[in-house]
């Protein structure tokens, strides 16, 4: 008896490496991507990824900018997987025309499955974001920019009160809460306050911090994201301290999703038409059903990070760059000053957009800031494609970072310097093209207006109403890691802002 046991164990273990080295030979010699060039260890095994990301914790884009390097334009980075580095690519991936699903893994791994970012088809994510585009139109921005105003008055208000208390303030943490207080007002007519807390350290943005590189182990692991995602809170936080971010997070989100699934009614009569109000409305759906538990909870999920996130990394990283360059901080004090002469009175959002300088500036920002930075998955359909002048098999995963088309000297020379002048040329036209922030196509960003107003809002209130000083923040304090969306691991950026008087 004890020996066949043990014969069995050897034989399934015998069968599992036998399988894994048929799998690794078919995928180098046999496998219709063979002829793409990429690291053998790539070509051979998915595990080159996981060691990559969860073992050596590099940054992926930082890797694949050397294997372009080493490659070429195409270079094989996973069994199936093909990336790009010629930025014609990405208009050709991201393209309106291509209605590629989202590639499973990399997207299961945010636990959004049910949620507008989350769902993998064209077709599935169109029906949801159907029912959420008239809340983000631009109209309906213009008509609730005054929530953001009021939370950038707020934020504004505590950097005064850091400044009186002889402290520098916290600005990467500090925009995260205003975007985060502006779209949990959105989504619920309540906000979390995260403004008010010390240090700009709010549960729910430390959370969503301190989950950003357990990224990667969700993606290389799903059982491990499945089992820990289906414990109880407190079981979770002991079973997994590492990811006690995520399961905060959503004890903090379940309990708002909760509260206003059980009272739709107290979304009734708001300022403003809110994200839940529509969720939660039968007839936005159109004969659909209206989300579940799951759905609307995971909808929150994305809202938090795609909007709050997001929004934050930009402001901080173009407030370096402007307070780096003292000629250009000084030039855009004086543009905002010519539409916003009383520093009591602050216009209305639609005047910041015809400033060329602060636009300019914005643009810069969005290109320098590494916003999502992982490629964006896309599975090429099985008729197959062609991607950079190559025929690609379906069924393959393709992708390119938007860090490649945004660093590329042929379209922005000297791409490392923050430089805003590049937009206001008489070649700027030909540019916009290539600003992929946002990315492109049917999947691109939905939040795209409420994300520039909030831009807008805060750039020229934080250049009107304060006299701003670096407190010792270097370009390298700024590194950071692909998580999807960067993971700042050095020192915040932290700033002196004094307020001005007139
Ligand atoms: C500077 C700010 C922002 C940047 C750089 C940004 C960037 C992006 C990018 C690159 C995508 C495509 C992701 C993918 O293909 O997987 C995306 C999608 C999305 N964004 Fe944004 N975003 C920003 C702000 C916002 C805001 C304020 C919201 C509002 C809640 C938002 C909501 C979304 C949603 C729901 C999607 C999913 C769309 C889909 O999958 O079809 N984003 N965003």
């Amino acid at each position: 008896m004890e020996f066949s046991i043990f014969l069995l164990v050897w034989t399934l273990i015998l069968a599992w490496v036998g399988r894994g080295v048929v799998r690794v030979v078919c995928n180098i010699f046999f496998h219709p991507l063979r002829k793409f060039p990429g690291p053998n260890w790539a070509k051979a095994t998915e595990w080159w990824k996981t060691y990559i990301e969860v073992v050596k914790q590099e940054s992926m884009t930082d890797v694949l900018v050397r294997l372009h390097k080493q490659y070429g334009d195409v270079v094989r980075v996973g069994p199936n997987e093909l990336h790009f580095a010629n930025p014609a690519a990405y208009n050709e991936i991201y393209s309106t025309s291509a209605r590629w699903d989202k590639e499973r893994i990399l997207y299961e791994a945010f636990g959004e499955d049910h949620s507008s970012f989350g769902l993998l088809s064209y077709a599935e994510s169109k029906q949801r974001k159907d029912v959420l585009q008239p809340l983000f139109s631009r109209r309906a921005i213009l008509n609730m920019q005054s929530l953001v105003r009021e939370n950038m008055d707020h934020l504004a208000s505590v950097l005064i009160n850091n400044n009186t208390a002889g402290k520098s303030s916290d600005l990467l943490f500090a925009f995260r809460c205003y975007a985060i207080d502006t779209i949990t007002n959105f989504c619920f007519s309540k906000s979390v306050h995260a403004l008010d807390e010390p240090e700009f350290a709010a549960p729910i943005v430390v959370a969503m911090d301190a989950s950003l590189p357990t990224f990667h182990l969700f993606k290389h692991f799903p059982l491990f994201r499945k089992t820990i995602l289906g414990l109880p809170p407190w079981l979770a936080i002991k079973a997994s301290p590492e990811t006690a971010g995520l399961t905060n997070l959503q004890v903090i989100l379940g309990e708002q999703v909760r509260e206003v699934s059980s009272n739709p009614e107290k979304l009734k009569d708001t300022r403003y038409p809110t994200i839940y109000h529509r969720l939660l409305d039968k007839d936005a759906h159109k004969g659909n059903p209206v989300p579940d538990f799951t759905a609307l909870y995971e909808e929150a999920q994305t809202m938090m990070f795609a909007g709050g996130v997001t929004v934050g990394d930009a402001l901080m990283t173009g407030h370096f760059h402007v307070l780096d360059q003292p000629e250009l901080y000084k030039k855009l004090q004086a543009e905002v000053r010519t539409v916003w002469p009383d520093i009591n009175s602050p216009p209305s959002f639609e005047a910041f957009e015809g400033l060329p300088l602060l636009t300019a500036t914005i643009k810069e920002t969005l290109r320098m800031s590494p916003g999502a930075c992982s490629p964006l998955l896309r599975v090429v359909p099985p008729s197959g494609a062609t991607v950079s002048g190559k025929s690609i098999p379906g069924g393959t995963i393709v992708g390119i970072t938007s860090v490649l088309v945004h660093q590329s000297p042929s379209i922005f020379p000297v791409p490392e310097k923050f430089n805003p002048g590049r937009w206001l040329g008489d070649d700027a036209k030909g540019l916009e093209q290539w600003l992929v922030a946002f990315s492109k196509g049917p999947r691109s960003c939905l939040g795209i207006n409420l994300a520039w107003c909030e831009l807008y809002i805060a750039f020229a209130t934080m250049l009107r109403r304060f006299e701003m000083r670096l407190d010792g923040t270097k370009r390298e304090d700024l590194v950071w890691r692909d998580c999807f969306t960067p993971y700042f691991s050095g020192r915040h950026l932290r700033v002196w802002c004094v307020p001005v008087d007139e």
